[in-house]
């Protein structure tokens, strides 16, 4: 008698509360995995970053893709069963600093949750797709929007927000799941003392704080991970960067300014605040600490310890006692130059004093883009390890001269040329990408699988022994869990950087994974991605014996396309290339990369076409859809036109004759 369930779901983001992404099933096995093939896909109509971690609930598969359009599936046929469109108002593609990405969705007694990019949070009838409830979690006169999974426990849903970047206070907030009615919120930074402290943790918090910091909303977004603890009744979030970057600019006198880039405990029940740690004191690297958490418990010098475990941005991978939130230990997984290390009486990062940056652009490993970024890690209690994508990035850092509270970074994107070149070229150079399986007991690194470059995908774990994972090969990977092995792969076209999952229907064990490049990565450095050549994005559902192969590679598909004629010649004077490269600094070079390098689009290889209409796009707003949102109530024509000449101008610096 089989006594092994038929149906298997995965009906949390992470798998279970502790966010592990280690499922129990072990049909598909490092024995059997050659025969893994493809059992059905989608094709999902943007080319845009696909990063959700899909659910399964009852033989049901749940998706959703940028702009929040969320889907269901027979999980065993691909068969569409509904599909909602949230109607995101498209203006608020300009203020997601990392593409329009959305990191996944939640499940609760006959309701699928979703978070919109505008700050919606929705419930849905999982059965029709059709909106039982809706509520605004933001203030939609700020610059606030959410790419994060919300997550459940009992009748409550939690959600965080984005905006870092953008100039808003980060917070937390816990909805009732039958009503969509509010029940606590928790703010990461203090606001204006003159309007009273919402608690006790705002008040200790602007001690660490000075000037008018909240001007510019102060930041520490929870804008990805929240984590679950059912046991000790604890909701873990993940903190965010400064906002502005620059610590000067918006805490003149210096200051820890909690509680950014930390990972802070809070009462699951009230949102009362329980304990913290601070990864950053003082951040101004976009070091975000709201990279995913994982829980377990493991034996360490002798002692079963109640473990999160989180490999933030900064480099670090963290294990904490849970409970009390004391630093148990701390290693870096990558080369950085930020800090040498951590003073275990203190905790506190023992920094090194030359990445605190002035206007003189300096080179800090890691850049801004983490030596780990969202692409959730798992962890597998069988092997005891944790399987982590790491990147080694490489970043210039400087200060603007001066900064309007509110508006931009505070950083400075232009200037120093030479300085800049310099390291660019270094971090062109030296930047890769690796798995690694990173063992938490002794803070080492077991095996690692090397990637050509940076920019692999989240990772599952499986009781079969096998960590799958998307690699920037355009390939979906299977290795041996305990030895690194590669024994799986396949061409898929397209570059999966979300986490796949596993689940069971009829008893048949399926593996599915979202494939579509994009997110923050390719949003600042499409450029150096230049060699991809990538088919449609998809979701992709594999079984053993899978038989459904994809269509054929379409011809064109380069990220970043061959120059298809010269330049257009530049028609305007240094003034005006100048001016532009201002304008083009503070509010293109978000999406549209460093001067002009690459970014979601690589505006020097702009066609005739969007020359000629290039007022239109940047005014009038006729690319709003593709996430290019009008500028008008920001820039001028002449401005535009500024801009304009200035891209013609880098066009021809890397291109002309
Ligand atoms: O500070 C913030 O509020 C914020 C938000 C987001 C986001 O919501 O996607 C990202 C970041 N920061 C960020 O620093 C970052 O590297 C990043 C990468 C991505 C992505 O989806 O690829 N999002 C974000
Ligand atoms: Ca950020």
């Amino acid at each position: 008698q089989d006594s092994s369930p038929a149906n298997v779901d995965w009906a949390h983001t992470g798998l279970e509360a502790n966010e592990q992404r280690f499922s129990p099933l072990d049909q598909i096995n490092a024995e059997n995995v050659s025969e893994l093939g493809l059992a059905w896909y989608v094709d999902l109509d943007t080319d845009r970053g696909q990063e959700a971690t899909p659910i399964v609930v009852d033989g049901v598969l749940f998706n959703i893709e940028p702009w929040n359009i969320t889907t269901a599936y027979n999980a065993a046929t691909g068969e569409q069963l509904w599909r909602f469109d949230p109607q995101v108002p498209l203006r608020f593609g300009r203020l997601a600093c990392c593409d329009i990405v959305t990191r996944g969705l939640a499940y609760h007694e006959g309701k699928v949750l979703i978070a919109t990019l505008d700050g919606r949070l929705i419930a849905l009838d999982a059965q029709t797709g059709e909106e039982v409830w809706s509520t605004l979690t933001v203030d939609n006169a700020m610059n606030y929007t959410i790419t994060g999974a919300p997550r459940v426990h009992g009748d409550m849903v939690f959600i965080g927000n984005g905006g870092a970047e953008m100039g808003v206070r980060g917070y937390v907030s816990a909805y009732d799941t039958s009503t969509g009615e509010m029940i606590w919120r928790w703010h990461t930074v203090p606001g204006n003392p003159a309007d009273g402290f919402e608690n006790a943790a705002m008040e200790a918090a602007a001690e660490t704080w000075s000037g008018e910091w909240w001007q510019s909303g102060g930041g520490g977004t929870v804008w990805d991970s929240l984590t679950v603890d059912p046991e000790l009744g604890l909701l873990y979030i993940g903190t965010g960067n400064g906002s502005p970057w620059v610590r000067k600019w918006r805490s003149p006198e210096g200051g820890d300014n909690l509680y950014l880039a930390s990972i802070v405990a809070l009462d699951i029940a009230t949102g009362e605040y329980r304990w913290h740690y601070q990864t950053v004191p003082g951040e101004e690297w976009d070091y975000t600490a709201t990279q995913n958490m994982i829980l377990a418990d493991m034996e360490i010098d002798g002692r079963m310890r109640q473990v999160i475990m989180q490999a933030p941005k900064n480099g670090f991978f963290y294990v904490l006692d849970r409970e009390t939130g004391e630093l148990i230990s701390a290693e870096t997984i990558a080369p950085i130059s930020w800090a040498t290390g951590i003073d275990m009486e203190t905790g506190r990062p023992i920094e090194n004093p030359e990445a605190r940056y002035g206007e003189i652009p300096v080179m800090v490993s890691p850049g801004a883009g983490g030596a780990h970024n969202w692409n959730p890690m798992a962890y597998s209690p069988e092997t005891g390890l944790a399987y982590v994508p790491v990147t080694e990035t490489y970043m210039a850092y400087a200060a603007a001269p001066d900064y309007t509270p509110g508006q931009g970074l505070g950083t400075a994107f232009a200037g120093h040329d030479e300085i800049r070149r310099e390291i660019a070229e270094y971090a062109d150079e030296h930047s890769k990408g690796w798995l690694s399986a990173w063992d938490p007991v002794t803070q080492t690194e077991r095996w690692r699988v090397p990637y050509a470059k940076k920019g692999s995908g989240g990772v599952l774990v499986t009781a079969g022994n096998l960590v799958f994972q998307g690699t920037i090969g355009t390939s979906f990977a299977a290795y041996d869990a305990t030895t690194g092995e590669k024994v799986w792969e396949m061409p898929v076209q397209n570059v999966p950087i979300a986490a796949p999952i596993t689940y069971m229907v009829d008893g048949v064990q399926y593996i599915a994974v979202n494939a579509g490049w994009g997110g923050g990565l390719a949003h600042v450095e499409r450029a150096s991605f230049s060699e991809l050549h990538l088919g449609k994005p998809r979701l992709l559902v594999f079984r053993l014996g899978g038989t459904v192969e994809l269509p054929a590679m379409p011809e064109e598909g380069f990220v970043v396309p061959a120059m298809a004629a010269r330049p257009p010649a530049l028609e305007a004077g240094p003034e005006v290339v100048a001016q532009g490269e201002r304008l083009f600094g503070a509010n293109c070079s978000i999406c549209h990369g460093n001067a002009a390098r690459g970014g979601v689009k690589d505006l020097r290889h702009m066609s005739a076409e969007t020359h000629a209409t290039f007022a239109d796009i940047v005014l009038g707003g006729s690319r709003a859809a593709n996430g290019m949102a009008s500028f008008a109530d920001v820039l001028s024509s002449e401005e535009s036109e500024a801009i304009h000449h200035y891209l013609i101008a880098r066009a021809n610096e890397d291109w002309g004759s």
